[in-house]
């Protein structure tokens, strides 16, 4: 059983902050939240003080995936379980889980450079939440979303997630004409919220995608129309995957990853699941034609 209960929080670094400020507030409809530093972008999602995090920086690279657990029992078995497997892990001091809003949280890298914390006891904001659309963001018990990411030594970072943190098997899919199988991986009734993708190279941005879940169809709608209007470049059209039956898009942040904007992902039952194949990612939509290349795959491309 793992101890991991969902995807907390995402802190990145990025050249652009004002930009960035623009994608997320009036494109995407995210709330401003607040956070330690003066010059962050602290975006709200739920009665968290914030979920995602981004700072200014000199490159834009992913600072750190933070997943939850129940408590001071739990994090302390991860710490135990990390450290036996021998992955070196730091325990953070009490100002540095304070300024992740966490009562207590410990750091390690996972086998693809991804640089990993583990946290419980966040700090809520009970202030007014307004969301750009009115929309609500799907998190609770499933987390704040999914992250999809790369690694050049893939078969250790899926053995890292499967049996070090216990994350469970979602399904696969094969990518790169068969060779490879992007790993789908879950800790609650969300489909996946860990996704492992086969990657040329180590380094920025270290992400290929974050996905954030709202309440209705209308909301991605609206949300669509909105970052278009501003100038964003589209990664991948409206479709419905396969496997999580999520209707969404894909967006390109500032810093060269994409934001999925989605909706009506489906709950696992644990009772009865079990993991698949899927054969194509989506059943219509989901068009990538468009799209730049991602960051994570072309190491000249840094945009
Ligand atoms: C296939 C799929 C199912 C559910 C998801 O939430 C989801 O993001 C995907 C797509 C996964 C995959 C990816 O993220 C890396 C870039 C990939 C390989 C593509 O270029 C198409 C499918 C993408
Ligand atoms: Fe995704």
């Amino acid at each position: 059983m793992t101890q991991i209960r969902g995807l907390g929080y995402l802190k990145v670094q990025t050249r652009h902050i004002d930009r960035w400020r623009e994608f997320a507030l009036d494109g995407l409809g995210f709330a401003e939240g607040s956070g330690p530093d003066p010059d962050g972008l602290y975006l709200r999602m739920d009665e968290r003080r914030s979920r995602l995090q981004v700072l200014p920086g000199d490159t834009d690279r992913v600072l750190a995936v933070g997943w939850e657990v129940r408590d001071q029992y739990a994090l302390a078995a991860v710490r135990e379980a990390v450290e036996k497997s021998g992955t070196a892990v730091t325990k953070l001091t009490s100002k540095e889980a304070a300024e992740r809003d966490a009562e207590e949280a410990v750091a390690f890298t996972d086998p693809g450079g991804t640089p990993v914390e583990v946290f419980w006891g966040p700090l809520l904001d009970h202030g007014p939440l307004r969301t750009g659309f009115a929309q609500k963001f799907v998190t609770g018990p499933m987390g704040m979303g999914h992250v999809v990411l790369p690694t050049p030594r893939f078969t250790e970072t899926v053995a890292f997630y499967a049996e070090v943190l216990g994350f469970l098997p979602r399904g696969a899919m094969k990518v790169g004409g068969g060779a490879a199988k992007v790993r789908f991986m879950g800790v609650n009734q969300r489909h996946h919220s860990l996704a492992i993708c086969p990657a040329p190279f180590d380094g920025d941005p270290g992400l290929v995608h974050l996905m954030v879940e709202v309440d209705t169809l209308d909301a991605v709608g609206i949300a669509l129309d909105s970052i278009t209007k501003r100038g964003f470049s589209i990664s991948s059209t409206l479709g419905r995957h396969t496997n999580d039956k999520m209707v969404s898009f894909y967006v390109r942040a500032p810093g060269g990853w994409d934001v999925e904007y989605g909706c009506e992902g489906m709950l696992v039952d644990e009772a009865y699941y079990t993991a698949e194949e899927i054969t194509k990612d989506s059943y219509w939509g989901h068009d990538w034609s468009g799209s730049e290349p991602l960051a994570a795959f072309v190491p000249q491309q840094k945009g």
